[in-house]
């Protein structure tokens, strides 16, 4: 094992994904960086700029030092100008330094102005960079307007006012937003977003504060200093005349009034009472905002402990719940404590969800490249195995004594050392076989069915950890996955297996054959996968093109129905017409009618049979699609029933003139039983008979029927003589 480590140095991808990495990190950090053909790029090179074609690119690290920058003029205008305004005493005493920061933010704001008309912005994704569009594209933008409003040379009102009125700058206040611009950028790129947010909100209210002290000195010096107890004391007493005192009691008084809500001197005046409701409605949302903000904080805090390590607290109450022994507990509060003190991150996978897989790999290459450089079997990798193994690794932490797996156990991941040492120990769990440690690997043997391998799927061995151990752990089927697309580190590994199992005596001497054997089952088993994966296509296929046909036909029937219902009131309309005559010639009503009744009867169970006998020819020719034999012999056999049922009835007619009523209605009635019986007669029975003999049947019966009648008559006409 230890031999691992020296194999396959030489065309390590591994180095290699290391160097590039570090290239990239340099590439990044330095001042000079190396380009692609290795050669250096001056610094003055690299400050050679095109001026009239200089753009900014707002991603870039000029922008945001900029950007930084100009939170000075920014706070320096909305802390200053409100100064000046109200304590004009401060004013004047410095007004040369005023002045001077006055022009030089002026200065910076101009500036700024430039910069921002250089600033490409993105369109659909990518960035403009066309000097003329950045024109076009600020100048008529409303920023520009406020840019511009914000830097009008209202000084020039200084000289209608006085030098003491700075609140003639107040415009400059416009560039307000930059400032939330600038600390936006400065949250996402900070690593501390708590303490970076809570210093905000500090600010904020700080400045708040400010304007409220600045405008109470004003409150105070309008209504008259010492006029009563709620205003500034009098500054002609020499305890509150000077400068510093005037803004620290002014400071304190309206902190005062934001923080501890209402314990302030009561107003005497209506000005008073104003200002005190106006600065308490603010200080009702200060404080709500301060509350929420911090509670935020430590919420946001809570859940990014949560997310590194696993809760604790939910676990203590666990255990306690369930009366665990406290020797367990114990251990387990030793494993939280020690992922805790050494931080270590056991839930890498879910902090990092929400990247995009690239970045993933770029961090889990860069934090876990340095352990799996270390890994034989992994040395000689492509780089992007390495990238999608590197994804598939989860951290698992073990603590003194515990052991990762023991001999018997079924297999389901193999295990890399991070950090740490394991014992390879027998059943008693202190003889030591062997002592595992960074870089090694353990536990592939029982999850790469090795030829011959006599415990299967089982542990071979119990592995137990000497004191805290990290390891990655790889599941058998992102390992099987992996190693299916590189063989030599699969037959690597299965060699080091095999030695082990060798060593063990657990290695069948025939093992080989019985595992071709199984895998030539194996490769059949595929084999007839596939071909009933092809069939079953064939036979859905088939499905479909029967049921296409089957609409066909049933279009076709419908078609045929139409032309035998044609059929049949043309025979209606002919025997109609011999009824009639019939009529005329005195031959009795009764009986035309009931022999009416009789046909109508048997057309209808005609037109059953028809339409029987058509279905049925259906379903035994779905296959003759399209060569007309269906129809046509459904037709034919439409036209032989009908045909074949006339004589019958002409008969029938014939009788009628020899026969009594009770006779003739005996006869009618069993013809039509006999119809109706061949209807609900079972469809097997039906089968039995054949079509042919049911439709020749109604005709030998009618015929039979013709005889008898015939004959009777005969016999009537000898009784007669
Ligand atoms: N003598 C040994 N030396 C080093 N590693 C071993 C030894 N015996 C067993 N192992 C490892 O311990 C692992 C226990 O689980 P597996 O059988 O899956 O795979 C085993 C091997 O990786």
């Amino acid at each position: 094992m230890d031999k691992q480590g020296d194999l396959g140095i030489r065309n390590n991808q591994w180095q290699r994904l290391l160097r590039w990495h570090r290239g990239h990190k340099a590439n990044e950090g330095g001042e000079d960086g190396v380009n692609d053909k290795g050669k250096h790029i001056s610094l003055d090179q690299k400050l050679k700029v095109n001026w009239k074609e200089w753009t900014v690119d707002p991603a870039e690290q000029f922008y945001y030092v900029w950007i930084q920058l100009m939170i000075l003029p920014v706070v320096y205008n909305s802390v200053i100008i409100i100064l000046r305004t109200c304590f004009t005493k401060i004013a004047l005493s410095y007004l040369p330094v005023w002045l001077t920061l006055d022009y030089l933010s002026d200065l910076m704001y101009m500036v700024d102005m430039i910069i921002t008309v250089h600033t490409g912005y993105l369109d659909q994704g990518i960035l403009v960079k066309d000097l003329t569009q950045l024109k076009k594209h600020y100048l008529y933008s409303k920023h520009f307007l406020r840019d511009l409003a914000s830097l009008m040379p209202t000084d020039f009102l200084y000289f209608v006012f006085g030098i003491q009125t700075p609140l003639v700058r107040i415009n400059r206040l416009l560039r307000m937003p930059r400032l939330n611009e600038a600390l936006d950028r400065m949250e996402t790129r900070t690593s501390y977003p708590n303490t970076f947010r809570i210093s905000k909100l500090m600010i904020y209210i700080f400045v708040l504060i400010h304007w409220n002290a600045c405008l109470y000195f004003a409150l105070s010096s309008y209504i008259g200093f010492g006029s009563d107890r709620w205003v500034y004391p009098n500054i002609s007493n020499p305890e509150f005349a000077s400068m510093r005192r005037q803004y620290f009691y002014c400071f304190w008084f309206s902190a005062q009034i934001f923080t501890t809500v209402g314990d302030t001197p009561l107003p005497k005046r209506e000005e008073e009472y104003l200002f005190m409701i106006a600065d308490l409605l603010i200080a009702v949302l200060v404080f709500a905002s301060i509350v929420g903000n911090v509670g935020n904080v430590i919420t946001s805090l809570r859940d990014r402990d949560n997310v590194f390590f696993p809760n604790h607290e939910l676990v203590k109450a666990y255990l306690r719940s369930h009366h665990i022994s406290k020797e367990l507990r114990h251990r387990i509060d030793n494993w939280y404590q020690h992922l805790h003190i050494n931080k270590k991150i056991m839930r890498e996978n879910e902090i990092l969800q929400q990247l995009p897989v690239h970045l993933r790999t770029e961090i889990a290459v860069s934090v876990h490249l340095p352990t799996l450089s270390k890994v034989t079997i992994f040395q000689s990798c492509e780089k992007s195995l390495l990238e999608e193994l590197v994804l598939k690794l989860t951290p698992q932490v073990f603590s003194p004594g515990e052991f990762v797996c023991r001999k018997g156990d079924v297999g389901h991941e193999m295990y890399i050392i991070k950090e740490g040492k394991l014992a390879v120990v027998a059943d008693d769990g202190v003889t030591e076989f062997a002592v595992l440690s960074e870089g090694n690997f353990f536990g592939e043997i029982s999850i790469l069915n090795i030829k011959g391998n006599k415990s299967g799927n089982r542990r071979t061995a119990n592995i137990r950890s000497i004191g805290h151990s990290d390891l990655f752990s790889l599941s058998k089927e992102d390992l099987t996955d992996v190693l299916s697309e590189f063989p030599a580190a699969k037959s690597l590994l299965e060699e080091k297996g095999r030695q082990i199992l060798t060593k063990m005596g657990m290695l069948e001497e025939n093992g080989e054959g019985e595992v071709e054997e199984a895998e030539k089952v194996d490769t059949k088993i595929k084999r007839l996968e596939n071909k009933l994966e092809i069939l079953q296509t064939k036979l859905a296929r088939l499905m479909v093109e029967l049921e296409s046909s089957n609409s066909k036909m049933q279009a076709r029937v419908e078609q045929l129905e139409s032309e035998v219902a044609a059929l049949s009131q043309l025979l209606e309309c002919g025997e109609e017409g011999k009824r009639t005559q019939g009529r005329g010639e005195g031959v009795g009503g009764e009986v035309g009618w009931e022999r009416e009744e009789a046909e109508g009867e048997e057309e209808e169970g005609l037109d059953a049979k028809v339409q029987k006998q058509r279905q049925r020819e259906d379903s035994n020719d779905v296959t003759k699609e399209g060569d007309g034999e269906s129809t046509k012999s459904t037709k034919e056999n439409v036209e032989r029933m009908v045909e074949g049922d006339k004589p019958g009835l002409k008969d029938a007619d014939d009788q009628k003139e020899n026969k009594n009523e009770g006779e003739k209605k005996e006869k009618g009635d069993d013809r039509l039983g006999k119809g109706d019986g061949a209807e609900i007669e079972p469809e097997e029975e039906k089968e039995e008979k054949g079509e042919g003999i049911e439709s020749g049947e109604g005709r030998g019966r009618a015929e039979e029927d013709s005889e008898k009648g015939k004959m009777e008559q005969k016999d009537e006409g000898q009784k007669n003589k």
